[in-house]
């Protein structure tokens, strides 16, 4: 179907406000349309010399492809872009409340109660992923935003991809998330977001990820391919119960999304409106 046709857009339409953080290759600004509406949205600032070294072109075209097709109220919007001779511009709704890690980083972890109401949001963002065959393959707390009523908003869909994917994934920044199968460079699935949503949820509770070993890449890697998981006993028994179900190594063993939503854990405390 031919999509609604979206206007061109360029840096002028826009009041530049503040700057709402910086990533890897570039910044992010809040800003607002000149003109009647004023749309507040969140403009990330891509160098284009950077992603050409980067070699991350063809992601950067995946990302904006499955991105702007995706329509649900616990991922973050990708409106569009533009791009002027230097960088290339991704109009992306604007979080209100920012960055989860920052509040996670801020209060060390967070709330048996506060990670349910987070991992039963996940769940539904990523059923409704995998039911258009988008495997997001990189949850961790640094892509997660919260809006402004503080819902939780899945963002940077930089490495994500359509199911089955079998690319390397370019081990920068943290393994910490990746599943034994990815981690061996095996083929992976959806599943492998199951697995990110339980090292997720441990993180949220225990606010360190469960494989996290300091000596080093491999030791973290070795601790992932044997599942060597060590839940402390502050974790209650429902919490366990539901991290075991989703860090398992086989991934046709790991509970499935919608499980996952029925789990005493997450019932308990949905919010009574549901
Ligand atoms: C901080 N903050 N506070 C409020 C707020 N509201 C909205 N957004 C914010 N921040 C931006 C969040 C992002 C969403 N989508 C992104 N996408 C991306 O960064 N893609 C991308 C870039 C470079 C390289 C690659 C690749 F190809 F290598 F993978 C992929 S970044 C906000």
């Amino acid at each position: 179907a031919v999509g609604r046709p979206t206007r061109e857009w360029h840096l002028t339409d826009f009041d530049i406000g503040r700057p709402l953080g910086k990533g890897k290759f570039g910044r992010v600004y809040m800003v607002r349309t000149k003109t009647e509406p004023h749309y507040i949205l969140a403009l990330k600032c891509l160098y284009k010399s950077e992603i050409v070294q980067s070699r991350v072109e063809k992601q950067i075209r995946r990302e904006i492809e499955i991105q702007q097709n995706l329509r649900h109220p616990h991922v973050l919007r990708l409106y569009g872009y533009f791009h002027d001779e230097k960088r290339i511009f991704l109009m992306l709704e604007f979080a209100g409340k920012g960055e989860l890690y920052k509040q996670l980083t801020k209060y060390g972890c967070f709330t048996e109660k506060r990670s349910s109401r987070y991992i039963d949001q996940m769940a539904d963002a990523l059923m409704y992923l995998h039911a258009k065959h988008v495997i997001h393959r990189d949850i961790k707390p640094e892509n997660l935003l919260l809006g402004i009523n503080g819902e939780l908003k899945i963002g940077d869909f930089g490495w994500s991809v359509h199911a089955p994917g079998n690319r390397r994934k370019t081990l920068c920044g943290t393994l910490d998330y990746l599943p034994p199968e990815m981690v061996e460079g095996r083929e992976h699935s959806e599943k492998v977001d199951y697995w990110a949503l339980g090292v997720l949820t441990y993180e949220f509770i225990c606010g360190n990820p469960p494989f996290e070993d300091l000596s080093g890449h491999n030791a973290t890697y070795r601790r992932i391919q044997r599942v060597d998981l060590k839940i402390p006993s502050k974790v209650s028994a429902e919490a366990r119960d539901l991290i075991i179900k989703l860090l398992q190594y086989d991934p046709d063993k790991r509970i499935p999304l919608s499980e996952v939503r029925k789990h005493p854990w997450i019932v308990k405390y949905r919010s009574k409106g549901h």
